[in-house]
């Protein structure tokens, strides 16, 4: 019978897989610079619980889209190999448009929780 994994391993297992990502995958590096930056910026203009609380599931919900995405393009990578396929293209599309649309919730939730703050700055500071 198998040998049941640790959670030591199931964790280590996981963090393999997130740091293979980031090493392979240049959208997913953008996506990460992307949630530095938003974090940097929510530290900067001190926005409130409830907006890091949004910000922190846009993020969550980015990265964890490309982490799926990049799972399924490995799986059909390995099912068809060269061959080109419909159901390939089904598959990889549709992951990418989870991507996507992840992408532009995590941009609607960005511009709601940073347009309110960043006007008020710009009207301090006499640039409206
Ligand atoms: N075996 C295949 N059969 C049919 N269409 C495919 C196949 N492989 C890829 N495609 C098409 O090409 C597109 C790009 O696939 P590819 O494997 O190059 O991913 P990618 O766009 O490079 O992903 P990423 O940039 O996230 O690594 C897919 O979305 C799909 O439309």
């Amino acid at each position: 019978m198998e040998k049941r994994r640790t959670w030591r391993e199931v964790f280590q297992n996981a963090w393999d897989g997130v740091l293979a990502t980031a090493s392979t995958e240049r959208n997913f590096k953008v996506h990460l610079a992307l949630c530095a930056a938003v974090l940097l910026l929510g530290a900067l203009l001190q926005v409130s619980r409830l907006d890091w609380g949004l910000l922190c599931m846009a993020i969550g919900l980015v990265l964890s889209a490309e982490l799926m995405n990049t799972a399924v393009e490995a799986a059909v990578n390995l099912t068809v190999g060269e061959r080109i396929h419909p159901m390939a293209k089904k598959a990889k599309d549709a992951a990418a448009g989870a991507v996507l649309a992840s992408a532009l919730f995590a941009a609607v939730i960005g511009l709601i929780v940073f347009i309110p703050p960043l006007l008020r700055l710009a009207k301090d500071w006499g640039w409206l």
